[in-house]
């Protein structure tokens, strides 16, 4: 009985995967110009792409970084349009064996992309292999074993490899050198998301109307993806409690119903802070005391929560551990150590 509730979850929570994937693709950018925002970013790589273009040659190995839903994986695929090439699609814990990689290397056509995400994930084994095929465009194998093994050399077709990764820090930097274009992604203003979220809603079929998009948009965690994602949730409030549209009031209301706070924090935002203002008072304290206290991931405490209260001015990070900013402090109306901060001895 268990094991069967069990398995309708499962099926339950894979439909809404499948429908969410299905969903996002649709809405991904496709071209440069349908790209919205990060223009420093794509300013510089329309430049690669347009001089790799006329010269004929792959363009060199391209890095992105920056936290999740920011646009990675479709900077990618946009790439590889820009280029007219192909791109073939993995991803670093998918690439257990050499075997894998060597069967994705040997399949590309000249200057086509590899997409690997999660760059950071590959195993020292194939990281390693992966060194000569980005450096020389060729792959070390080893034919046999034992006394009759013997080292052979293929020549691989010039490409291009593109790594995502949440924090470049993770990568080792043999792995890091490699790639000669690197480029970080940051959060996204309200005033691009408000066109992402536009977008959005004519794909879509969502009546969005201007304020309801604004008040989206600066609550989002400056990421298209939860914007894309709260615009769906908030068309539901629209269709079943209002009369359709997407308005400030609703946006406003349903908003606040599903946590997000008029900053755009939610529930685990808030409860990182109260945790490092209340049982910490206000730090340091390490980031692993954190997420056990909180009950997450740290991993995801870093890649997903962190970026967004440094940069809002919530936290600050210090060589002893995370800090709660005076900012922290009045957002919970709460009254901020006066002098010398913790940890001071004074
Ligand atoms: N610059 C952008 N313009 C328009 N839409 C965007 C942009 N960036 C991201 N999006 C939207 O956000 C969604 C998520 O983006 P994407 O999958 O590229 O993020 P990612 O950085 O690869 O995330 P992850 O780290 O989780 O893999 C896309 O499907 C797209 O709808
Ligand atoms: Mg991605």
């Amino acid at each position: 009985m268990a094991k069967a509730k069990r398995k309708s979850d499962d099926t339950l929570n894979e439909e809404a995967l499948n429908d969410e994937v299905r969903v996002e693709a649709s809405l991904r950018p496709r071209s440069f110009d349908e790209y919205v925002g990060q223009s420093a970013v794509v300013e510089k790589l329309k430049v690669y792409v347009q001089a790799a273009r006329s010269r004929g040659e792959a363009l060199d190995h391209c890095l992105f970084s920056g936290p999740p839903g920011l646009g990675k994986t479709s900077l990618a695929y946009i790439m590889a349009n820009e280029l007219g090439v192909g791109i073939h699609v993995t991803s670093g814990p998918a690439l257990e064996r050499k075997g894998d990689l060597a069967g994705l290397l040997t399949n590309l056509n000249e200057r086509d992309i590899l997409f690997i995400d999660e760059v950071h994930r590959l195993n020292a084994a194939i990281e390693e292999y992966l060194y000569p095929a980005m450096e020389d465009f060729r792959l070390d194998i080893t034919i046999d074993t034992g006394p009759a093994a013997r080292a052979m050399k293929i020549d691989l077709p010039p490409f291009t490899l593109i790594g995502a990764t949440t924090r470049t820090g993770l990568l080792t930097s043999p792995l890091r050198d490699r790639f000669q274009i690197q480029e970080r992604l940051e959060y996204y203003e309200p005033k691009h998301l408000e066109l992402i979220l536009n977008r959005s809603a004519r794909i879509l079929g969502v009546k969005l109307d201007r304020e309801g998009s604004k008040e989206i948009s600066t609550r989002a965690r400056g990421t298209p993806r939860i914007a894309n994602r709260l615009l769906r949730r908030l068309r539901d409030f629209a269709q079943v409690e209002g009369d359709g549209t997407i308005t400030q009031e609703l946006a406003a209301q349903a908003l606040t119903r599903l946590g997000v706070d008029a900053s755009g924090l939610d529930a685990m935002d808030r409860k990182i802070l109260l945790t490092i203002l209340e049982k910490f008072g206000g730090g340091p304290v390490g980031v692993e005391t954190i997420a056990a206290a909180v009950g997450e991931q740290r991993d995801t405490i870093e890649d997903v929560y962190e970026p967004f209260l440094l940069q809002e001015g919530f936290l600050q990070r210090t060589p002893r551990g995370r800090t709660a900013t005076h900012h922290a402090y009045s957002y919970f109306n709460k009254k901020a150590p006066t002098s010398g901060g913790q940890g001071s001895l004074w």
